[in-house]
């Protein structure tokens, strides 16, 4: 699928599909001691370089103990597990020698060794397995991402998530708009063949004209859906608020740590501190901020025009206020705007118009505003259907929406609303790949590590 398309447009001088291709080595495991490391071969030579290493070849798929030697000088190098997975039917779609080995340095590097010293293997470039697998049309665009992202997932939802990007769920979307897109086209391309004859098949153009509406809604509502990337990004809260509020020390206990600053001046925080927090399986960080005040310093002006422009970027700002003196919020937030008092424990202190009471030195309320931060951060951050996790793929669908769009807007010619829609059919084949996919691809793998 992605295969043909791919190579078609390809005129770089980059091997194409059945032209003999090195073969690759790495190791697949993470560098270091461990129990277990797994030494992977991908490519023409992985057979004859399991045969000369483990011996005879051993059935495909199944792992079988085998003494690993040198080729060279036969001796042993470690006793394992060897895989034999031939392709098409593999990871890569090329033949695979799978070497399971104890995970020492000298181990593992006698290994490598060994793999090299047959002829045509070579060490592979970090994400070159997946590329092949891209290359060999096993794995999508959207998904190779999804893969990307489930290797550097750090919290639970993360990691679903990436799991079903990688599994080919968002490309299952993507395509199901495509094909509708398509359908409609089908119906415009009917629309131009019949115009010339009598009997033309009543509305035909306002058959594809509603469907376009209906996709340009369909694909405004992904847009404007922006759960998924937050779930990748981070749900990002800025604590803003006049000095000595708390701040600081409201960021030290979410975090558990001395992260900023905590002083008894007003001004002490200048540069913007950020914490990486896991609640409820999503990522959430929180960025501490300078007090809003008017100051002739110039170190905490800049302090103050940063907090402000963490607030506009933020998902959710934390106005945090002292409860003994309120403070109307004076900043402008983009999204949502808490109003949090702190020192409830002093004398004076009062909840007023604010959202929550708090006092970070004694504890009170802050475990409610934790819960409430997490349901936040959830609602932010998960839906049920999996939706758009970068930025290129939003930059893809809003293109399609323009173009569907324009057809809604003008009553054009079937001709030329036939090349809109193929437009925004091109700019959702690019979410999978099916489409101008060579100025993603090595970005993209260079993000992987070698052996991936
Ligand atoms: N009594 C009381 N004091 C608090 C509480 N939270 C913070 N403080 C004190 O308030 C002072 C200022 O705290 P910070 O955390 O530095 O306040 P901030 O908002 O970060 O201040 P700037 O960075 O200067 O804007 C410190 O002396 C803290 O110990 C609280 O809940 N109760
Ligand atoms: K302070
Ligand atoms: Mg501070």
């Amino acid at each position: 699928m992605t295969e043909t398309a791919l190579f078609r447009d390809r005129d770089d001088g980059s091997p194409s599909a059945g032209e003999p291709r090195d073969t690759i080595v790495a190791l697949s495991t993470a560098a270091g001691r461990a129990a277990v490391a797994v030494v992977r071969l991908s490519g023409s030579r992985a057979g004859p370089a399991l045969d000369a290493i483990a011996g005879a070849r051993p059935a495909p798929r199944r792992a079988s103990y085998r003494t690993f030697r040198s080729p060279t000088g036969g001796e042993v190098i470690d006793r394992g597990l060897a895989l034999w997975l031939p392709g098409p039917g593999s990871a890569t779609g090329e033949d695979i020698a799978e070497l399971h080995i104890h995970g020492g340095r000298a181990v593992v590097a006698a290994a490598l060794e060994a793999a090299l010293s047959v002829p045509g293997v070579r060490m592979a470039e970090p994400g070159e397995f997946t590329r092949r697998a891209f290359l060999a049309g096993r794995m999508d665009l959207a998904e190779v991402e999804g893969l990307a992202d489930l290797i550097e997932a750090e919290t639970e939802a993360q990691r679903r998530q990436a799991l079903r990007q990688s599994s080919g769920e968002l490309s299952a979307r993507v395509e199901a708009w495509r094909e509708r897109l398509i359908g409609a086209m089908a119906l415009l391309e009917a629309a131009i063949d019949f115009s010339d004859e009598d009997d033309v098949p009543a509305g035909l153009r306002e058959r594809a004209q509603e469907e376009i509406g209906r996709l340009a809604q369909d694909l405004s509502a992904a847009l404007a859906d922006t759960r998924a990337e937050r779930l990748r990004d981070g749900f990002r809260v800025a604590l803003v608020g006049p000095p000595n509020a708390g701040k600081s020390s409201l960021l030290n206990l979410l975090a558990r740590r001395e992260a900023a600053i905590v002083a008894d001046a007003p001004g002490t925080t200048r540069d913007v501190i950020e914490t990486h927090l896991d609640l409820g399986g999503v990522p959430v960080i929180v960025a501490d901020t300078a007090g809003l005040r008017e100051t002739a310093d110039a170190a905490e002006q800049e302090g103050v025009r940063r907090s402000t422009l963490q607030a506009r970027a933020a998902d959710l700002v934390i106005w945090l206020e002292d409860a003994a003196d309120p403070t109307q919020p004076s900043i402008e937030a983009s999204s949502a705007l808490w109003r949090v008092a702190n020192k409830a424990d002093l004398a004076g202190a009062k909840k007023g118009e604010a959202d929550h009471l708090i006092s970070v030195r004694s504890g009170l309320g802050v475990e409610e505003l934790i819960a409430a931060l997490t349901e936040a951060a959830r609602a932010g951050a998960s839906g049920e259907a999996i939706g758009l996790t970068r930025a290129r793929h939003r930059d893809a669908l809003s293109a399609a929406v323009a173009a569907l769009r324009e057809c809604l807007d003008h009553p054009l010619p079937e001709e030329l609303a036939a090349e809109l829609l193929r437009r925004a059919a091109g700019e959702l084949g690019r979410i999978t790949g099916k489409v101008g996919v060579e100025d993603v691809l090595d970005r993209l793998f260079a993000s992987f590590c070698i052996g991936k």
